[in-house]
């Protein structure tokens, strides 16, 4: 199985199921020398960690990580960075009903058909418990970036959306709020929107908005590894993801080049930032910003028609501990990635510029 490694310099390679003994991960590349907050780290785990409120999947997981090698009194050492997360709480038996058949929208077929064997047990490898390790690489890349603030929040839940620009609202809200959203009020009306949807055994999509600021001028790698395409592969390689856009987006295609066009200020910042803080496929200078939507996940509490292995036509009915909406926890992550793709440009540009 190909594909378990992020990045070119800052490399994560990630290994593990959702019900196997343990998840973790390597981190080759990692400069020396980086003092590191491990507390830090762990906070950032215990934003993803599932069990943490009555919004998502109820599995209670500590979710503690334990670093094996890479880190000398609390440094770097420039050597692979070790780390693992022992999975605490599956209750496999919950899943012995989709062993051979297929959940509709999940990954069970499909890694069936490629791999022709599949740990059944949770989502296997496809589970988003993987994404614990990216949380951890992602937390150790936001303190090797300089001055650069990376935040993620929650802009949509089914079709509550927030209307205002992240320049509108007050960012420091969001973790007031087990929604993650910065606007209260919306995220009182999410929050029963959700729980809402719990009790009727259904699961529902929704956005995370992202920004990040203090970016400097000329990171990203035209023209196959513009700073957005790879931002953009970053995004659309987390569980669930169906969609990404940055800048003006979707909506910038109504307009004219008149209105769409960033007029320069006399010391290179814009006057506006429909560019999304890039242009050309290297950063500008100015703020990043994308949204990611997220699909209603495919684990729901009601009866569904399926198939089985020999494609006969089956009932399922949804088991196990499932998240009922997933963007409350994919904020962390979807800052991790951001932080695991400006680490590699950052430190592709210093190498450059040597
Ligand atoms: C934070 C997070 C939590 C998730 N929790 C669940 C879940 O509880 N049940 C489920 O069926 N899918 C869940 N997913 C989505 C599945 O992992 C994902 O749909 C599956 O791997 C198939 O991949 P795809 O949807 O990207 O095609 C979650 C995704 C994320 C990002
Ligand atoms: C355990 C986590 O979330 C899981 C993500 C997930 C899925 O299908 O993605 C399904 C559920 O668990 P399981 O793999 O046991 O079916 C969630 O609880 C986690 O994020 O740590």
């Amino acid at each position: 199985m190909a594909g378990n490694t992020f990045g070119s310099i800052f490399k994560l390679t990630t290994f593990g199921e959702s019900h196997g003994e343990a998840i973790g991960g390597v981190i080759d590349g990692c400069p020396s020398g980086v003092k590191l907050d491990l507390e830090a780290i762990q906070e950032e785990l215990n934003r993803r960690k599932p069990g943490q409120s009555a919004i998502v999947t109820q599995r209670k997981e500590p979710d503690t990580v334990a670093f094996y090698s890479g880190i000398f009194d609390g440094i770097t050492t420039g050597t692979p960075i070790g780390f693992v997360i022992k999975n605490a709480n599956q209750k496999s038996k919950d899943y012995s009903h989709i062993k051979d058949s297929y959940r509709p929208s999940h990954a069970d077929y499909t890694y069936d058909q490629k791999y022709g064997i599949r740990d059944y047990r949770g989502g296997g490898r496809s589970s988003a418990r993987e994404t614990a390790s990216r949380v951890v690489a992602g937390a150790i890349a936001k303190q090797i970036l300089p001055n650069i603030s990376i935040n993620a929040y929650v802009s949509g839940v089914g079709n509550l959306k927030l209307e205002k620009p992240y320049t509108e609202l007050d960012l420091s809200h969001t973790e007031q709020n087990i929604v993650r959203c910065p606007d209260p009020e919306m995220a009182q009306t999410m929050e029963n929107y959700i729980k809402q949807i719990r009790k009727e055994g259904d699961t529902v999509g929704g956005i995370v908005s992202c920004v990040i600021s203090g970016v400097p001028v000329g990171l990203g790698e035209p023209v196959f590894d513009k700073l957005h395409a790879e931002l953009g592969k970053a995004m659309l390689s987390i569980n669930a993801v169906k969609g990404f856009e940055y800048g003006s987006g979707f909506e910038g295609a109504q307009l004219k080049g008149s209105e769409h066009n960033d007029l320069f200020n006399n010391d290179g910042t814009t006057k506006t930032n429909l560019s999304g803080g890039i242009q050309g496929g290297i950063s500008n200078g100015m703020d990043i910003y994308f949204n990611v939507a997220f699909k209603p996940v495919a684990t729901i509490m009601q009866n569904q028609e399926t198939i089985d292995k020999d494609g006969n036509t089956v009932t399922m009915q949804g088991k196990g501990r499932h998240d009922p909406c997933v963007v409350p926890r994919a904020v962390p992550i979807v800052e991790s990635m951001a932080a695991l793709v400006l680490v590699d440009y950052w430190l592709m540009n210093r190498t450059i510029k040597k």
